[in-house]
């Protein structure tokens, strides 16, 4: 039978039947669960693909579909404990579209003088009744026609009028969504797993659970909002379109975003759609995505509705930044500085557009605020290019079998005892900072960065292997590193090729193997990183808190590696850009002795520890302040800042009225207009050569 004649016939094959039943089955269970107790099963991406197959199954074979279809309907009818509202005028929910395509089809299908676009706050619908413009009763949207009393509750929201401003029609439906602001949402769900709760899944679930307590007083207590989205019934007065409603609304005192654009055609629609999708985490609340409405309320009325959706508004979703995951296990992870840090392993999930299947869990505190156990599903959220956020468990899923993660007490990577640095720290770290491999590791892949040495020939792997292979303890023997010792990896070596094996090259050969390309380049890496300028070095020691910038200070500062062990605190403090904390740290450094044992390994091995005095600098620019904006001709930015720094200048980053000069390159932006606007001393480039050569007085 065709699919044509089946529908006709209303006939159906038991496959397909079962398969409605059960993604009937699902999606009710489903929608008990988010709406009835504030605590989804599904996260709303798999619950939204199981909507889209019951939608299509039913339309290819329309006798599918029964009144009890959750398709045909709004929200979950359930007995609560909440007294029945009947709503004045029905509450509906929106049909969705999933891409640009979908939505220009909708365009195309509802032609509209105006459409109206507001964001679609993620929370939860609630119908206001106001009589004479008292607030007379607040009503959950329950299936459309019947929602909860949840007056009292509402009567505590901050900005919600008990009484209308000015004057007031006889009965006004306000429609509307109570929100939790994204801000409050990880401090509410700590408070609960410290009182032995569940947790929410997401600030839309703290929604509907706040504003649905017996108790008032728990809602007053939780910093719910409101933002208008409709109109239901209406006596008293008219309106022409839903925009003009919003207007006499926000006269009248009741939070209308003001946040909704009425435009005339698809391509501002879709403009607003794009805005919003690029500035999704830019608001208090989250978004799922954008409604449209036509703005006419005659037309409005004209397109009608089908059994739980208008048919003259959309909502566009953008994609899910959620999705649910088992969290196979927790291990922890040894840092640069030793700090031990607890991650989650996940199954693998697809989340805005990336696989993830790791996500920090930065301390065990923060394991148990979280509350999750190993072995949960879990809520896992990531934001566009945000790292990936475990938000939650979905304690509801839990079978018994989930175990409480143990912060181990010695070091995965060397076996020491982990301590705290200092009494009360929250982060514990494994003291064996000299020689436990995690650390080393870390120091030796942050050491061959292109912000310190820059070696590129020794990357995370080659750090891995030769501390594997016991040819480093620690960081000083790097630049002892022979052709024999890199001989002894794999990483760096390849099989000699047979005119190799009877004449081998002049690095030797070992077993059968030559240097490879990289081997031969780390060597060589190794013998020209040597005359670095100082402060990359100093980088390159991972002193705490020395970086670039306080690095390139220090060493135009005071020259050389032994100035800077020699000098105190104070002097070191008065560094531009390096102040106390920076300055005591560095003289914790110098005070143990295997930093210092690294510091003569590296100038025995030929390091250069200090930077050619240049002679031709004198400190021209004693007290002066320089911005560079723009690109130069004779120097890049490091060297021009490096320039200002040698004759004792101040390099800044940004203009104000404390700036001398401004020097303006090429493509210069705002920079260069902000110095015009205070009115500073602008140079070129010979204008600064003149400068750096004999001070301000090269350019009077
Ligand atoms: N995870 C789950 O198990 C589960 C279960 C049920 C529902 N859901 C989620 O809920 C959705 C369906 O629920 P729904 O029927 O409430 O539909 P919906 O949330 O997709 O859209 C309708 C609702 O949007 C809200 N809304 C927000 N801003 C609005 C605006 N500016 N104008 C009009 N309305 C606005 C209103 O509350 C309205 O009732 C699903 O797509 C899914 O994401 C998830
Ligand atoms: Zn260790």
């Amino acid at each position: 039978m065709s699919e044509h004649d089946e529908a006709e016939s209303g006939v159906t094959s038991p496959e397909l039947r079962r398969r409605w039943t059960e993604l009937n089955q699902l999606l009710a269970e489903a929608q008990e669960a988010y709406y009835g107790a504030a605590a989804p099963t599904l996260s709303d991406a798999e619950y939204d693909e199981a909507m889209r197959e019951l939608e299509a199954l039913e339309a290819a074979h329309p006798s599918l579909v029964t009144p009890d279809s959750v398709t045909q309907r709004v929200g979950a009818a359930r007995v609560t404990d909440f007294r029945p509202i009947e709503h004045r005028r029905r509450m509906m929910s929106l049909d969705n579209v999933f891409s640009d395509e979908e939505l220009a089809a909708w365009l195309a299908r509802t032609p509209a003088e105006r459409y109206l676009c507001e964001l679609k706050i993620d929370g939860l619908a609630v119908n206001l009744l106001y009589l004479d413009g008292r607030l007379a009763v607040a009503a959950t949207r329950g299936d459309g026609r019947v929602g909860e009393d949840i007056t009292p509750n509402v009567l505590t929201l901050q900005g919600v009028p008990h009484r209308l401003r000015g004057e007031a029609p006889a009965v006004l439906e306000v429609r509307g969504e109570v929100f939790f602001p994204v801000a409050g949402f990880e401090d509410l769900n700590a408070a609960l797993v410290a009182a032995g709760k569940a947790p929410f899944a997401n600030p839309r679930n703290a929604a509907a659970g706040s504003l649905r307590q017996k108790n008032p007083e728990v809602t007053a207590a939780r910093p719910l909002r409101m933002l208008v989205h409709g109109v239901g019934a209406v006596e008293g007065v008219e309106f022409g379109s839903q925009s003009e409603a919003y207007a006499r609304m926000r006269e009248w005192g009741l939070p209308v975003p003001d946040t909704f654009v009425v435009v005339t055609g698809a391509d501002d629609v879709t403009a607003f759609v794009r805005h919003h999708g690029d500035h999704r985490h830019d608001l208090s609340h989250e978004i799922d995505g954008i409604v449209i409405k036509v703005d006419d309320l005659d037309e409005q009325e004209r397109l009608g509705a089908t059994s739980r959706a208008p048919r003259w508004a959309i909502a566009y979703k953008y994609p899910p930044e959620e999705v649910n995951t088992r969290l196979l296990d927790i291990r922890v992870n040894v840092g640069r500085t030793g700090r031990v840090t607890p991650y989650g392993v996940m199954e693998p999930v697809f989340v805005s557009g990336s696989t993830v299947e790791m996500a920090t869990l930065h301390n065990a505190y923060e394991v148990e605020r979280k509350g999750v156990l190993i072995g949960d599903t879990v809520v896992l959220r990531k934001a566009g290019d945000v790292i990936p956020e475990i938000v939650a468990p979905v304690v509801a899923l839990r079978d018994g079998t989930e175990r409480a993660f143990v912060m181990p007490t010695h070091c995965p990577s060397c076996g020491t005892e982990l301590r705290p640095e200092k009494e009360g720290d929250k982060d514990i770290r494994c003291p064996n900072a000299r020689t436990c491999p995690s650390q080393l590791r870390e120091r030796l892949f942050a050491l061959a960065s292109r912000g310190a040495f820059d070696i590129e020939a020794l990357g995370w792997e080659g750090a891995g292997e030769l501390l594997s292979r016991g040819l480093l303890t620690d960081e000083g023997a790097l630049f002892g590193l022979t052709a024999d010792d890199l001989l002894r990896t794999e990483l760096y070596t390849r099989q000699a090729k047979p005119a190799e094996l009877a004449d081998p090259p002049a690095t030797g050969i070992r077993d059968g193997r030559v240097l490879s390309r990289q081997g031969e380049n780390l060597l060589a890496n190794l013998a020209s990183v040597r005359t670095q300028p100082l402060w990359r070095v100093l980088v390159a020691l991972s002193i705490r808190h020395v970086g670039p910038t306080a690095a390139r200070s220090l060493a135009a500062r005071f020259g050389s590696l032994d100035a800077i062990r020699a000098a105190s605190v104070e002097d070191l403090a008065s560094a531009d850009g390096v102040g106390q904390v920076i300055a005591e740290s560095i003289q914790a450094w110098f005070d143990v002795d295997w930093h210092r044992d690294i510091v003569e390994a590296w100038a025995a091995a030929g390091v250069r520890m200090a930077d050619d005095v240049d002679e031709s600098a004198p400190r021209t620019l004693e007290g002066i302040t320089v911005v560079v904006t723009g690109s130069l001709q004779g120097f890049s930015r490091d060297e021009a800042k490096e320039a200002i720094l040698s004759r004792g200048g101040k390099a800044a980053g940004s203009v104000s009225r404390k700036t001398d000069f401004v020097v303006v390159g090429e493509n210069a932006g705002s920079k260069a207009a902000k110095a015009e606007e205070l009115g500073l001393r602008i140079l070129d480039e010979s204008g600064f050569e003149a400068l750096l050569a004999r001070g301000p007085a090269g350019v009077e």
